[in-house]
């Protein structure tokens, strides 16, 4: 069942077109992740959702109850939602336990001191109750403020970007943790990121967003494998766009030679067909010396568990992965083989 329904929505400001039409369905138990270029929108979905501005168009109804659409418009603070954000700082002079506690002053003391405790031991804190925000490390305080966001039971929790701040070393650990709470919890969650890593580490699905609106919710390896569009296509991976004819759904021609799906590919009335282009990603590809080859090597670079070759290809640029160190000269001529794959295409219309 969807806890978190967005419909049509459309926000401006000053005039300007922010989000447009943008619907968005979340479930229960559920932690889905907003993805997009910057000043795409993702922050302003987030403050629709929290009541923290007004959308000129559209309705959002939280846990089936409708807080914004036909003029009705609920404030942040009745819409039992729980909010964690890159600088949504703890306060400073409270302690550990007092923090937790802050959302709670309509319970009474023993309720409070229940679910206090319960908090601590959820995100294994639970020596630290009288150490104040600045006796923590930045991973500890995130998981403060992940436990005052869900001490009150929200119906839904809002993450803005909570471990832009955290150590790299430590995230990853930090995302399991976090992930972990929410689930026991069993809370609704939208998060919001720059990172593709994080994105896939924590969340059941993601929800690309492009021009204001999103473009495709899925899971993860969903929207890797068949990207509804090329834009979401180019934001989860480093490949290049090449020209492409569809022969059928698994045999495009291309500058490249022929290259194969491993599935066929298709489109609302069966197989594709016709002019459009392939989006190729760099692990498909293979490299090999050939004086009549269209790449050029420029350079190569260790990346820990393997080199990365940077390459020509007519106009554009690509990295692609090599195991071993290859001895190519700069400037040198190589043939890119293509492996079959799921290959994307997308077909030209009028508008690309
Ligand atoms: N208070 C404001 N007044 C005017 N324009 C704003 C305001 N807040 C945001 N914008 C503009 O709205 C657009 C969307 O901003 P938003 O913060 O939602 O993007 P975002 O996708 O979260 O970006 P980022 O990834 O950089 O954080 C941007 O073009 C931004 O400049």
């Amino acid at each position: 069942m969807s806890n978190l329904s967005i419909n049509n929505l459309e926000y401006s400001y000053n005039g300007k077109p922010i989000l447009h039409d943008l619907s968005l369905h979340v479930n229960d138990n559920e932690i889905v992740c907003l993805l997009g270029a910057s000043g795409c929108g993702k922050t302003t979905t987030l403050k629709a959702i929290a009541g923290l501005l007004k959308p000129s168009k559209g309705n959002i109804s939280i846990a089936q109850v409708a807080v914004n659409g036909d003029g009705l418009y609920v404030p942040p603070q009745k819409r039992n939602i729980g909010m964690m954000f890159q600088d949504y700082a703890l306060f400073p002079h409270l302690t550990v336990e007092q923090n937790i506690a802050f959302g709670l002053h309509q319970e009474s003391t023993n309720v409070r001191k229940a679910r206090v405790k319960e908090m601590l031991s959820l995100i294994k804190l639970d020596d630290f109750a009288h150490r104040y925000p600045h006796q923590l490390s930045g991973g500890q305080q995130q998981r403060v403020a992940i436990a005052r966001a869900l001490a009150y039971k929200p119906n839904l929790l809002l993450l803005d970007e909570p471990f832009s701040n955290i150590d790299h070393q430590v995230r990853f650990q930090l995302i399991d943790d976090i992930r972990r709470i929410i689930k026991d919890q069993q809370v609704s969650a939208i998060f919001v990121t720059h990172s593709k890593e994080e994105a896939f580490a924590f969340a059941d699905k993601l929800a690309i967003m492009e021009e204001g609106k999103i473009a495709q919710l899925g899971t993860p390896e969903t929207l890797y494998r068949k990207p509804a569009t090329k834009g979401v296509a180019a934001f989860l991976s480093d490949g290049i766009f090449i020209d492409a004819e569809a022969h059928s759904g698994t045999e495009f021609k291309t500058d490249y030679g022929t290259i194969s799906s491993l599935e066929p590919v298709m489109n609302g009335s069966g197989e594709v067909s016709g002019q459009g282009c392939i989006y190729l990603k760099p692990q498909y590809l293979s490299l090999s010396a050939n004086e009549q080859g269209q790449g050029e090597f420029i350079a190569s670079r260790f990346v820990g568990n393997r080199y990365l070759c940077r390459v020509k290809l007519g106009q554009q640029e690509l990295e692609i992965p090599c195991a071993e160190l290859e001895s190519y000269q700069a400037g040198q001529r190589l043939a890119i083989d293509v492996k079959p794959h799921l290959v994307n295409y997308f077909a030209y219309t009028n508008k690309n």
